[in-house]
């Protein structure tokens, strides 16, 4: 195996943690709060990876053990092969963190923000790609301008910049959309599709789960500083035995009688809504009960679960 510290050297897992925990002390009259219980956690290299959970999850906590704003209370967290306690430097260098406050200097132009953040992290001078950088996050035309004129969607483009000034081979993103518009929207996920392309791993929290759907090839739920779940989002997708197909019957008919276990009922826009398990009946078994009540199909489609339900179901009951 190659050694860490050489450049091509590419481990497995981009990020692998275990029993991580964190207890935030008690203070004043706040107890102590468990935050992480020994979370282990491994991150494909090249993984678009979702980090999910309800409020409170430990989301944010695990974020800042990576980035080495928060100090763990136990556990061993490997970022590119280095462990964090060993080689504090290299794992450092390895990752870049695009924060959910818009931490920036306001008398800084982007151009000296970017410059400030590479000089941090040790950047040389002649490795430094600051005009790429504006011109990838759409920032050229404002390279000069103050930061604290620039729109909150800029800023948050900065943000984005100065997570990449030191080329990491992990990018994270905390909430990277929230409360954003829809172009920087899509201005950010073209740009996280183009980094990932390129070989570099992302790590996204995110409240939006159609986002993570969407973006991420696979999910780890976490709640209450546990892991609940971690796999492909399409083998998560699929956990859910429930499925729902719609029938336009083209009539207000009563409702047919239809196998055990089919839950059924008519949409204010007239249709038949017939809930089943595709483990236990197949749509053809539901289309033949329909035209066996002597009821017509106009149109037919079908709904699956998506991952709000998905998530809900795994971590509603947890709730008390
Ligand atoms: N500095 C702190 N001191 C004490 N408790 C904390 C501190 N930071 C977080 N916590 C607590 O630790 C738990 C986990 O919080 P964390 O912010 O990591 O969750 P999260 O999943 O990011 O949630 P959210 O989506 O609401 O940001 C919560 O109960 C929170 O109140």
């Amino acid at each position: 195996m190659p050694a860490p510290d050489d450049t091509a050297f590419s481990p497995a897992s981009a990020i692998e943690i275990s029993g991580l925990t964190k207890t935030y002390a008690a203070a004043g009259r706040a107890p102590e709060k468990h935050a992480l219980k020994g979370l282990d956690l491994q991150i494909p290299t090249g993984s678009i990876f979702g980090l999910l959970g309800p409020n409170g999850a430990g989301k944010s906590t695990t974020i800042n053990i990576l980035a080495g704003l928060v100090r763990k209370t136990a556990g061993q967290v490997r970022i590119w092969g280095f462990d964090q306690d060993v080689n504090p430097r290299q794992s450092r260098a390895a990752i870049g963190i695009m924060p959910q406050e818009l931490n920036i200097d306001p008398f800084f132009t982007p151009r000296a923000s970017l410059e400030v953040q590479a000089g941090l992290y040790g950047v040389p001078k002649a490795e430094r790609w600051t005009d790429e950088l504006l011109e990838l996050v759409g920032l050229t035309d404002q390279a000069e301008s103050y930061t604290r004129n620039l729109s909150g969607g800029m800023k948050r483009r900065l943000l984005l910049a100065k997570a990449l000034v030191h080329r990491p081979q992990i990018l994270v993103l905390d909430e990277p959309t929230a409360g954003v518009d829809i172009t920087l929207r899509e201005m950010l996920w073209q740009n996280v599709r183009k980094l990932n392309e390129q070989g570099m791993t992302i790590i996204l929290t995110t409240h939006y789960l159609e986002e993570a759907e969407e973006m991420c090839d696979r999910i780890a739920i976490i709640d209450r500083g546990e892991l609940v779940l971690c796999e492909d989002t399409h083998t998560l997708l699929g956990r859910t035995d429930s499925k729902t197909l719609v029938i336009d019957t083209g009539e207000a008919s009563a409702l047919p009688g239809l196998p055990e276990g089919i839950r059924v009922e008519r949409r204010a826009d007239g249709r038949l809504a017939l809930g089943y398990a595709p483990s236990r009946h197949t749509v053809d078994q539901l289309i033949d009960a329909v035209r066996g009540a002597g009821l017509s199909i106009r149109d037919i489609a079908v709904e699956a679960p998506d991952l709000e339900d998905v998530f809900l179901r795994l971590t509603s009951h947890r709730e008390g």
